[in-house]
């Protein structure tokens, strides 16, 4: 059984926003919220944030291929931007003790301020659709994923940031650059993958509030769907770029 209601609203010059409602929530008829701004990101913005990355990713701090706490590698590359996340011990820091000493570079303001636009946009969005129940976040950190054509990420949950944070359901906002990608959530466990949307290059996801502890992964990249003038003006090779946005507050 299909185990989401998905209620499409018009807004924002006729970008696409996608309320996606949990079953359990769906019962009690409080909205997960979840959002989805369809194209959010300009093929300008997007080509902006590729340079910016590619500068960042080449420098002391950038990319690196993490590992778990068993020693398994992810299927991905990563860096983190204000504080550092290690998938080892699950925690921030302030550098990558478990790798090179390095600190993560802060986040650019380009960052910081597109981070805010996005979240603006995304209250609103739920605020259109009659909810108005996405919380406020500050943008402190942003992890930034590259993962190849055989790149993915296994069901979890954010949960590493402060105790107050998550309490008060501080969305994460994710911004999709490069090929789509399939992105499994669920409300109940990692094991449920049911439930799926393909996230395209441009895209904006927010979660917050009752979803803020959503079960998500990316089991699988679709390979040569990047947009083909942000291929070619940017030179990205195959993959997709993946930036979550998170407040973590101490
Ligand atoms: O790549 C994505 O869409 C999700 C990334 C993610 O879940 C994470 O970095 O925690
Ligand atoms: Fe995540």
């Amino acid at each position: 059984m299909q185990s989401k209601a998905v209620l499409v609203c018009k807004m924002l010059s006729k970008l696409e926003a996608v309320l996606v409602w949990g079953r359990k929530m769906q019962s009690k008829a409080v909205p997960v919220c979840v959002v989805l701004l369809r194209g959010w990101l300009t093929l300008d913005q997007q080509i902006e944030f590729v340079a910016n990355i590619r500068e960042l990713g080449m420098g002391n701090g950038g990319f690196y291929t993490p590992s778990y706490g068993d020693g398994a590698r992810l299927s991905l590359q990563m860096m983190c931007l204000g504080k550092h996340w290690d998938p080892r011990s699950g925690k921030y820091e302030e550098v990558r003790t478990q790798y090179d000493g390095a600190a993560p570079p802060p986040m650019p303001l380009l960052f910081l301020q597109t981070a805010q636009a996005a979240l603006g946009a995304a209250r609103e969005a739920d605020q259109q659709a009659g909810k108005g129940s996405m919380p406020d976040m500050r943008p402190e950190i942003c992890l930034v994923n590259f993962y190849p054509p055989s790149g993915k990420l296994g069901m979890h949950q954010d949960k590493s940031e402060s105790a107050r944070s998550l309490q008060r359901g501080a969305p994460v906002l994710s911004l999709s650059i490069g090929d789509s990608a399939d992105f499994h959530y669920s409300m109940d466990s990692r094991e449920d993958m049911r439930a799926r949307v393909v996230l395209e290059s441009g895209d904006l996801l927010v979660f917050g509030g009752p979803a803020r502890l959503l079960y998500h992964g990316v089991p699988t990249i679709h390979p040569k769907t990047a947009p083909p003038a942000l291929v070619t003006r940017t030179g990205l090779r195959p993959g997709r770029l993946n930036l979550t946005f998170r407040e973590f507050k101490d």
